[in-house]
């Protein structure tokens, strides 16, 4: 089922000419420095020297956790619906940051345990109402997992059919946290005192809990393939992230990776297909524990560090006016022969 899609490397034979063009412009070798390297990336996925955005569209999935029930949140699980009532309304702070930087925002029910009016522009792919409580059982059925993943790679489908070459993934979820923590532990065996953290807010006692909690958890459950730990401890908002991943991939999209929860569901996805980080720009370090020893398995180099811990895809939504520049500077700035600038010696 993940193992289906056929995610393929970017080009690199283009990479010298990418680094020769950035090198001839009228700036000291490096000096762009990180935006140097994501211009080559962009570069390499749409096989040009001169890459474009097009249509760049964040969508924000949200679903409801059973694990809420042990108390691993400090927020209670109506917050959820609260929350994409607010998205809609667009008084939250990804509207006010996609809205700024030019992103447009989908607000998909994923799986939230409410039923929105239909009148309202969210869109609605709901799984069920929630997880299941993965204390007790696994948190969602075969086909529910099945019917998530294959639901957000529809969904990238028909963005890719629109002329969107360029896509983030933000979520909503009380209890996302905790389910983000236990498949981090799983994939990449880091335990999990390591990967839980304060989410949203718990205080010290809230965190033991919480860690205590999903020890047990981890126990109950044997899983070893990366489907089977989606399926156990993952939300419905998260597995639609991996199949929209997935097809993202797939499309040779750009994928702005947002934070904990998100980056959990890219451990899914890249267990089974490596291959998926050539595609994957990092918005940025969440101030989550556990964040940054993701980033770290994953090889990968956030854009940006700026101690923030909300989700909704706030990191991603931030980060695209630096895409935008890398690839603006690729194509427009100057070389050392058109603006008649000397060289180094
Ligand atoms: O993106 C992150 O790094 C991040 C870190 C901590 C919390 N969140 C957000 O907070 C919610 C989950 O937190 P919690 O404490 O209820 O598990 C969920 O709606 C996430 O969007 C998000
Ligand atoms: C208010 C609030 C806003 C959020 N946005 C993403 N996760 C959230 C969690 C809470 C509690």
């Amino acid at each position: 089922m993940l193992k289906s899609y056929q995610i393929t490397p970017t080009y690199t034979p283009l990479k010298k000419d990418l680094e020769h063009k950035i090198n001839f412009k009228t700036k000291p070798i490096g000096a762009l420095g990180k935006l140097e390297n994501l211009a080559i990336q962009i570069g390499l996925i749409q096989n040009t020297l001169s890459p474009k955005i097009s249509y760049p569209t964040l969508v924000v999935f949200a679903g409801d956790h059973g694990i809420v029930a042990e108390g691993v949140s400090p927020y209670p699980q109506e917050v959820t619906w609260q929350m994409v009532m607010n998205f809609v309304s667009g008084g939250a702070a990804i509207n006010v940051f996609a809205k700024q930087n030019g992103w447009d925002i989908l607000v998909v029910d994923a799986g939230v345990n409410y039923t929105f009016p239909t009148s309202l522009p969210i869109k609605n792919l709901k799984i069920n109402f929630g997880t299941k409580n993965f204390l007790n059982e696994p948190a969602m059925s075969d086909e529910e997992v099945d019917k998530a993943v294959k639901t957000g790679a529809d969904l990238v489908n028909q963005i890719h059919q629109k002329g969107s070459n360029c896509i983030a993934f933000g979520e909503m979820g009380i209890g996302n946290t905790s389910a983000a923590a236990i498949i981090m532990s799983k994939i990449t065996n880091i335990p999990i005192n390591e990967c839980a953290g304060k989410g949203t807010g718990l205080d010290d006692e809230g965190l033991k809990n919480k860690i205590e909690i999903l020890s047990k958890a981890t126990a109950y459950h044997h899983t070893t393939t990366p489907l089977a730990i989606l399926k156990t401890y993952g939300g419905f908002e998260i597995a639609m992230i991996c199949g929209a991943m997935l097809k993202a991939a797939e499309l040779k999209m750009i994928i702005v990776v947002d934070g904990f929860i998100v980056t959990s569901a890219l451990l899914v996805v890249h267990a089974l297909h490596p291959q998926v980080i050539n595609y994957c720009v990092f918005a940025h370090q969440s101030d989550e524990n556990g964040h940054r020893k993701m980033l770290n398995y994953l090889n990968a180099d956030p854009l940006l560090n700026l101690g923030m811990r909300l989700g909704e895809g706030t990191g991603a939504a931030l980060a695209l006016p630096l895409i935008q520049a890398s690839v603006n500077f690729l194509n427009e700035m100057a070389s050392f022969e058109s603006a008649g600038v000397s060289e180094s010696r």
